[in-house]
Order: C-alpha cells, then sequence, then structure tokens
C-alpha cells in the first residue's frame, strides 16, 4: 500500500522571513495519514529541518565533495537534516542542460547519501501537442531511473512542463492515462512488487481548487506543488485534500 505523498518545491524562493510559513504548517500538525514535505533552497535546508517538517534538497551533485563551486552534494543536503532531493526537476534540465544520464548519476548520489529522490520527467509543450508524451517519458525514465530504485528510495514525479506554473493542467483522463502507462512501465522495469510500490507523484499548476480532482485519479499518490506551496494557506489545503482522496 503507497502511503500519499505532498511535496512542496520552493524553488529559488525563500528568505529566512518565509520560514514562518514553514511554522504555520508545522503548527497545523496536518494529515498524519499522509507523507508531507518541503524542497526549499539550499540556503534554509539546515533551518526548514529544524523546524520539524521533513526537508528536502531541489538539486544535488553527482559526487559527494571536491571541485565543483556552488554545487551542493547530497550528502551536504542529508548534513542539514533533508531526507528528499528533487532530481531532473524540467528547470534544471532547461536552465542547466541536465541529460538523463546526469539525473540518473544524482538519483544514484540521493540514494549514496540515504536520501530519498523525487525523479522528475515531463514532456514539453511541443511534444504534448505532436502526442509524443508517452515516448518522452518512456525515454526519460529508462535513461534517469537508475537499476535499483525501490519504493523507499524513490519517488517518481509526472511534470507535464507546459503546465508548471502556467494555471494549465492535463484534463483528468490524460493525467490517468499517463499515469497508468507509468505505472506499467515501472512493473516492467522493477518487478512487480517494486513496480507497485514506487509512488508517482503528478506536478504542474497544482492547487487547492483542483487538488481533489486530481487525487481522485487513479495511480497518482500526491503531488509536486510549485506556486502553492510558499504559503502554509495555500499548501495545507492540498495536503487535507490527500488526505481525503480515496
Ligand atoms: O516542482 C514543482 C512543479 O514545477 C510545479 O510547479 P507549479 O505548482 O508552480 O506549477
Amino acid at each position: 500500500m503507497r502511503r500519499k505523498f505532498a511535496a512542496g518545491n520552493w524553488k529559488m524562493n525563500g528568505l529566512a522571513a518565509d520560514l514562518a510559513e514553514l511554522e504555520k504548517m508545522v503548527a497545523a500538525k496536518p494529515a498524519p495519514s499522509v507523507d508531507t514535505a518541503i524542497c526549499g533552497p539550499a540556503t534554509l535546508v539546515h533551518r526548514m529541518a529544524a523546524l520539524g517538517w521533513p526537508v528536502g534538497g531541489e538539486d544535488c551533485h553527482a559526487v559527494a565533495s571536491g571541485a565543483h563551486t556552488g554545487d551542493i552534494s547530497a550528502e551536504m543536503l542529508a548534513d542539514a537534516g533533508a531526507s528528499y532531493v528533487i532530481t531532473g526537476h524540467s528547470e534544471r534540465r532547461a536552465d542547466h542542460g541536465e541529460t538523463d544520464a546526469d539525473v540518473n548519476a544524482k538519483t544514484r548520489a540521493a540514494w549514496r547519501a540515504g536520501l530519498t529522490a523525487i525523479l522528475c520527467i515531463g514532456e514539453t509543450e511541443a511534444e504534448y501537442r505532436a502526442g509524443d508524451t508517452l515516448d518522452v517519458l518512456h525515454r526519460q525514465m529508462a535513461g534517469s531511473m537508475p537499476e535499483g530504485c525501490t519504493g523507499e528510495n524513490t519517488v517518481l514525479a509526472y511534470e507535464p512542463v507546459w503546465a508548471i506554473g502556467t494555471g494549465l493542467t492535463p484534463t483528468r483522463d490524460e493525467i490517468g492515462a499517463v499515469h497508468n502507462a507509468l505505472r506499467d512501465a515501472l512493473i516492467e522495469r522493477f518487478g512487480t512488487e517494486t513496480g507497485l510500490a514506487i509512488r508517482i507523484l503528478y506536478g504542474g499548476s497544482v492547487k487547492a481548487a483542483n487538488a481533489a480532482e486530481i487525487f481522485g485519479v487513479a495511480d497518482v499518490d500526491g503531488a509536486l506543488v510549485g506556486g502553492a506551496s510558499l504559503k502554509a494557506d495555500d499548501f495545507l489545503p492540498i495536503v487535507a485534500a490527500l488526505e481525503a482522496a480515496d
């Protein structure tokens, strides 16, 4: 039985003053029946973790330490109190040219440090319009997901690039068809037990207003939430909708 998971991604947002939002989330003590986490900027991870809410990084380097100015290793995130790290977010793939091989290496780095990887895949708008969504996702899964993925060390996040920060979302049927295909692909690649254990999150313009509808789709095990995770008043209703979902 997969535990539902609501993860936030603060992206390049968050100053010390914004920790007040996380304090509000902690004070609300929401939804003990679902997993929650906020992935925050590296500058805040330590202080976020100290507040007692599960925390993740937004990216990590593939190696543990060395001459890589400005980079953060998975070990550093774990040392700062993180339990998760996002790998392969489309903004990293687009802004930093990260390839599936890079994402694969970063995901293995996350495991090496004892972190759970929230591994992102997703098609661009052009790929969606061309009807190539599943081909793209299968290719990204094949390249980005290392051998050894389990339900404990990896969470798969399906994030259509064209839905991120746009207010657009695929239809319920589209999300359902994609998540169903991803589940089949996980089972084929990792076997039935592991394929059924790996959680698949949907990400892209999830907010309180559409969360219940999206969480009602089969094989949606939760969400990776960007903009609506920045404020407790936006994120907590999403967590509540996940808890209420069948
Ligand atoms: O990692 C989160 C996603 O990029 C979704 O962002 P968004 O909820 O602001 O669309």
